[in-house]
């Protein structure tokens, strides 16, 4: 589970959080909405330690992890898939899932074979460099990359800006799976109406820096919709 307190967040003297309050259940799946710039991808760094919060309290499977680094998010089962991917162009693919390992404390140190039952494309690539693979081939990767540590939560923001329809549908099904099959906690930032509502069975609206409102997917009204997401 993550629990955010009162959480403020600025950029130099621009504050872009305020007071926020987030409870991300365990085992759910969430989907963080909100119109361009209200601070989700904001919120998604300062959970993942990469942003300094100026004050609140931020906690991931009960552990208290304001003060903590980025380094400290793999340690409490925290898997993280960026806006924009951040694959190694210059690096293989099996080179770019490495370096997902290389986080780990672990002595063995392997790349779990469900990862490319997951995204046969990857085992099929495994010498290809990065740079060569296509945006949905990328963005498996980065999926693939942030689940070699096996967390037992996984946020993502975005995941298929810029991706074509068959690997949107890819990554719908993977997030449903690794959810029901391998209990674990999803969180992603989406702002693809039809995706949100396929994946997240929980909704959490955002604006101006703060949660203005969060529920089950069901109950996400045309009303929010217009009043929170419609531009
Ligand atoms: N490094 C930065 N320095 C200063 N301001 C920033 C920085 N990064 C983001 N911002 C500002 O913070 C606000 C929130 O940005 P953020 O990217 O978190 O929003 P978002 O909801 O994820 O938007 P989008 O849907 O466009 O990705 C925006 O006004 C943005 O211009």
């Amino acid at each position: 589970m993550i629990e955010l307190k009162r959480v403020n967040q600025k950029y130099g003297q621009t504050q872009i959080l305020w007071d926020l309050n987030l409870n991300i259940q365990k085992g759910s799946r969430t989907c963080i909405m909100g119109r361009n710039g209200v601070g989700k991808t904001t919120l998604l760094k300062s959970i993942m330690g990469l942003l300094p919060i100026s004050s609140g309290s931020i906690d991931i499977n009960h552990n208290p992890m304001t003060k903590r680094s980025v380094e400290a998010r793999p340690e409490v089962g925290v898997g993280y898939v960026p806006q924009g991917r951040d694959i190694f162009a210059q690096l293989t693919v099996e080179e770019n899932l490495k370096i997902g390992l290389n986080c780990s404390r672990q002595k063995n140190k392997h790349i779990p074979q469900y990862i490319y039952d997951l995204f046969p494309v990857l085992k099929e690539m495994l010498h290809r460099r990065g740079g060569d693979l296509s945006g949905g081939q990328q963005q498996q990767l980065a999926i693939a990359r942030a689940l070699v540590l096996n967390p037992n939560i996984l946020i993502l923001d975005e995941p298929n800006e810029g991706i074509q329809p068959n690997i949107v549908q890819l990554i719908r099904d993977v997030l449903i799976k690794l959810n029901e099959e391998h209990d674990m906690t999803i969180v992603l930032v989406e702002q693809k109406l039809p995706f949100a509502r396929a994946v997240g069975e929980k909704y959490v609206l955002m604006e101006k820096g703060q949660v203005v409102s969060s529920g089950d997917m069901a109950a996400l009204s045309d009303e929010l919709v217009d009043e929170f997401l419609a531009v």
